[in-house]
C-alpha cells in the first residue's frame, strides 16, 4: 500500500468509529478483528474518544497501550490496529467509512463538528438507537441527521445485541438497514463474523424505527419489573410495545414490511432489552428507590447513557404535537413516568385499559 498525505492509493477503505461507549468497544472489537483480514479495507481503524482522565490516565492513553476501554468495556481487548484519537476531526478526516455509535443525545453535536472535515463520498452507518428533535414538533430518524447534515448517505445497524455479550463472542445476529446492495454488502463484509451473523435489509427505516423505539418498551418492562409483576406481565408488555412499535411506523413512515420486525432489529431486540438491557435495569430500579432516572442512570452506569427515557420525551414531543397521545397509551406513559408526571403504579392500568383490548 502507498499513503499520499494520508490517502490511500490502492482503493482499501479507512473506517472511523466515532463513539467509544460500551457497544463502540464492543463492535471496535468486531470491526478490529475484520479489517485485518479483508481486502477492501485498511488495517488500521480509528476511533474517536470522549477524551477522559481515569485513575491520572488519559482513556485514549490507556486504549493504545493496554488495548482495552477499562471504564467501558472492561474485560475485554480492543484489537491493536484501532486506534484511539481524542480529536474528532483528527480521527474523522480522510476516513471513507464512518460507524456512528454515540448515546443519541450527543449526535447533532457531533455531526455539527464534522462538517466540512470529511469526504463527499464518506459512507455512513449508524448503531445508534434513538431520534432527534425537529423544530416544530416533529423528530428525525439519526440516519437522516446525519445525511442531511453532512451530505452522505448513511446505513443503520440494529439488532439483539447487548455489547457485553457481543464482546464475549456469545452467538447473535443483526441486521442492516440500507437501500444500496453493493453498499450493503460492503458493511456485511466490514461487521459480519461467525458469532456475529448479518442480514442485510432494505426496510431502512423500519429497521431503525425498531431499534429506537425498542427502548421505551424495554424502560416499560423495567417498571414492570420493578413494581414485582411476572413473566406473563413482562410478555404483555413486549407484545403491546410491539403493536405500538408497528402502529408507529405505519403513522408515521408509511411502506415497512412486516417481515422487518421479525429481523434481530425487530422482536429479537425488543425482547433481549426487555431481559437484560441498562433501560430495564434503571428502571425497574425507579420504581424500588424513589430516586430520579438521572440519579440512577449516574449511580448505576458508570458514564454510560440511557436511551429510552430521552427517546420516550422524543416521541412524545411529536405525539402531543399532533395530539396522538392517547393512540400510543405505553409510550406516552413511559415518558410521563420517567418525567415524574404519572405514578408508576398507573403502568398496569394503562396495560389494562390499552386500546388493543378494546
Ligand atoms: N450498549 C449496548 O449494549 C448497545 C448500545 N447500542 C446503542 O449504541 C449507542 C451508543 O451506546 P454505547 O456505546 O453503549 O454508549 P454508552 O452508553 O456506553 O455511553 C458512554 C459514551 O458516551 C460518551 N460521551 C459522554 N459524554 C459525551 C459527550 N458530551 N459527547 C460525546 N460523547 C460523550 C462517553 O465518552 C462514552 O464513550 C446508543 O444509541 C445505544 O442505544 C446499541 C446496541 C447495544
Ligand atoms: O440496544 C441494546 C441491545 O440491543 C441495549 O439496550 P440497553 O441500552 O437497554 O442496554
Amino acid at each position: 500500500m502507498t499513503e499520499q498525505n494520508g490517502k490511500t492509493t490502492d482503493g482499501k477503505k479507512k473506517v472511523c468509529i466515532v463513539g467509544s461507549g460500551n457497544w463502540g468497544s464492543a463492535i471496535a472489537k468486531v470491526v478490529g478483528n475484520n479489517v485485518k483480514s479483508l481486502d477492501e479495507f485498511e488495517t488500521e481503524v480509528k476511533m474517536w474518544v470522549f477524551e477522559e482522565e481515569i485513575n491520572g490516565r488519559k482513556l485514549t492513553e490507556i486504549i493504545n497501550t493496554d488495548h482495552e476501554n477499562v471504564k467501558y468495556l472492561p474485560g475485554h481487548k480492543i484489537p491493536e490496529n484501532v486506534i484511539a484519537v481524542p480529536d474528532l476531526i483528527d480521527s474523522a478526516k480522510d476516513a471513507d467509512i464512518y460507524i456512528f455509535v454515540i448515546p443519541h443525545q450527543f449526535l447533532p453535536k457531533v455531526c455539527q463538528q464534522l462538517v466540512g472535515n470529511i469526504k463527499s463520498t464518506a459512507l455512513g452507518v449508524s448503531l445508534i438507537k434513538g431520534f432527534t428533535m425537529k423544530e416544530g414538533g416533529g423528530i428525525a430518524l439519526i440516519s437522516s441527521e446525519v445525511e442531511n447534515t453532512l451530505k452522505i448517505p448513511c446505513a443503520v445497524l440494529m439488532g439483539a445485541n447487548i455489547a457485553n455479550e457481543v464482546a464475549s463472542e456469545n452467538y447473535c445476529e443483526a441486521t442492516i438497514g440500507i437501500n444500496n446492495k453493493d453498499q450493503g454488502l460492503l458493511l456485511k463484509k466490514l461487521f459480519q463474523a461467525d458469532y456475529f451473523r448479518i442480514v442485510v435489509c432494505e426496510d431502512e427505516d423500519t429497521v431503525e424505527l425498531c431499534g429506537a423505539l425498542k427502548n421505551i418498551v424495554a424502560t416499560g418492562a423495567g417498571f414492570a419489573d420493578g413494581l414485582g409483576y411476572g413473566d406473563n406481565t413482562k410478555a404483555a408488555v413486549i407484545r403491546l410495545g410491539l403493536m405500538e412499535m408497528v402502529k408507529f411506523c405505519e403513522a408515521f413512515y408509511h411502506g415497512s414490511t412486516q417481515s422487518t420486525f421479525l429481523e434481530s432489529c425487530g422482536v429479537a431486540d425488543l425482547v433481549t432489552t426487555c431481559y437484560a438491557g441498562r433501560n430495564r435495569k434503571v428502571a425497574a430500579a425507579f420504581v424500588k428507590s424513589g430516586k430520579t432516572i438521572e440519579e440512577l442512570e449516574k449511580e448505576m452506569l458508570n458514564g454510560q447513557k440511557l436511551q429510552g427515557p430521552p427517546t420516550a420525551e422524543e416521541v412524545n414531543f411529536m405525539l402531543k404535537s399532533k395530539n396522538m397521545e392517547d393512540r400510543f397509551p405505553m409510550f406516552t406513559a413511559v415518558h410521563k413516568i420517567c418525567k415524574g408526571d404519572l405514578p408508576v403504579e398507573e403502568f398496569i392500568n394503562c396495560l389494562k385499559n390499552h386500546p388493543e383490548h378494546m
